[in-house]
């Protein structure tokens, strides 16, 4: 069965051997095998009974990347009061359908909308999808985010724009949403960073060499006695060979980064995620993380998270621009095929 459901999980598989897992909690990719190895690193000490996120394979940061945003910007007081990363990759998303199902490529959709717990955390009308495809040497995973259309009037109380998007099963939770008109600017514009937060599985990190950051990009360096501060990257291959916490910003359409430790190599391309983020924390740093297995360190190269840091904004489709929908796509691809 190239689909295979279970209480938690879907499997897809191809009949050459290729697999992948996600879980319904987060829609967290937790296995994917290609060339006869596990690409993706999950702590032994992961939970995977939903009670936090999972510490490993695909974790995806939606609405916020990061701890929560600090500015007094309006638009962005729900953002501010979410938890790190984010809830999708705390909440239990939908099998929607098999996309595809062939010997050459297996595709799943999921979905995640409004529930009332979330509602209560961030009350705005948003649809994301989620598309898992697996083929031989591919793993693509590609996060659609829509600004569902307000029905009625945008000059109307935003709780009647914000409950006639939601699912009828969670307009009863109206009380939650809010009422004044201030509000309502707010809630018109749908601002997310978006991120694929993927722990990338090597036998040893501080052999793998990081290639494809161009010289003179500019990065935010989370690690140090300043705190965050901005650099300029002077080119080569970046390495783990100490604490790193990155944010390398605006990598060029083409600029695929690409991960070789000697015996393997591993291209990570990217559509509309403009950022590449670079975390491992090492042994010694990374001591405190309560989920992660001993020397999980080293077996982990969270080399490449792909993402968009800065506050994309979309616009419900009615208003201005009918049908938009932002994609953002992580391509996975192992050498050795086309
Ligand atoms: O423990 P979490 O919430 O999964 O976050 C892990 C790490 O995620 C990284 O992307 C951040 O840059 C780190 O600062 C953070 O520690």
């Amino acid at each position: 069965m190239p689909v295979n459901k279970t209480a938690r999980t879907v499997q897809i598989s191809l009949p050459s051997g290729e697999s992948a897992e996600i879980y319904y909690y987060g829609a967290t990719v937790t296995s994917w095998i290609a060339g006869g190895k596990e690409r993706l690193f999950v702590s032994g000490k992961a939970a995977l009974d939903g009670s936090k996120p999972i510490r490993g394979g695909i974790p995806i940061c939606w609405p916020i990347f990061g701890p929560p945003p600090k500015e007094a910007d309006a638009s962005l007081q729900y953002h501010a009061k979410l938890s790190q990363h984010g809830f999708a990759r705390n909440h239990n998303w939908t099998l929607d359908h098999v996309v595809m199902d062939r010997p050459t490529g297996v595709s799943v959709k999921f979905t995640l909308d409004p529930t009332p717990e979330i509602i209560s955390i961030f009350p705005h009308p948003f649809h994301l999808s989620y598309v898992v495809t697996l083929t031989k040497h591919e793993l693509s995973t590609d996060l659609h985010v829509v600004n569902p259309s307000p029905t009625k009037s945008l000059t109307g109380a935003v709780s009647a724009a914000i409950t006639s998007a939601l699912p009828a099963s969670v307009v009863g939770s109206e009380s939650k949403v809010p009422q004044s008109a201030a509000d309502d600017a707010a809630h018109h514009e749908l601002k997310f960073q978006a991120l694929f937060h993927t722990y990338l599985a090597v036998s040893d990190a501080s052999r793998v060499k990081i290639k494809g950051l161009k010289q003179g990009l500019t990065y935010l360096d989370k690690v140090g006695p300043q705190g965050w501060t901005e650099r300029t990257w002077q080119g080569g291959d970046l390495v783990i060979d100490k604490q790193v916490d990155r944010v390398y910003y605006g990598l060029g359409k083409h600029e695929d980064v690409v991960l070789e430790d000697g015996e393997d190599k591993l291209t990570v391309h990217r559509v509309e995620l403009t950022d590449v983020t670079t975390w491992n924390p090492t042994a010694e740093a990374g001591a405190g993380i309560a989920d992660m297995e001993p020397n999980g360190w080293v077996r982990l190269l969270l080399a490449v998270n792909l993402g968009a840091f800065s506050y994309l904004t979309l616009l419900p489709p009615s208003y201005r621009t009918p049908g938009q929908e932002w994609i953002g796509q992580q391509v996975l691809k192992i050498a050795g095929g086309a």
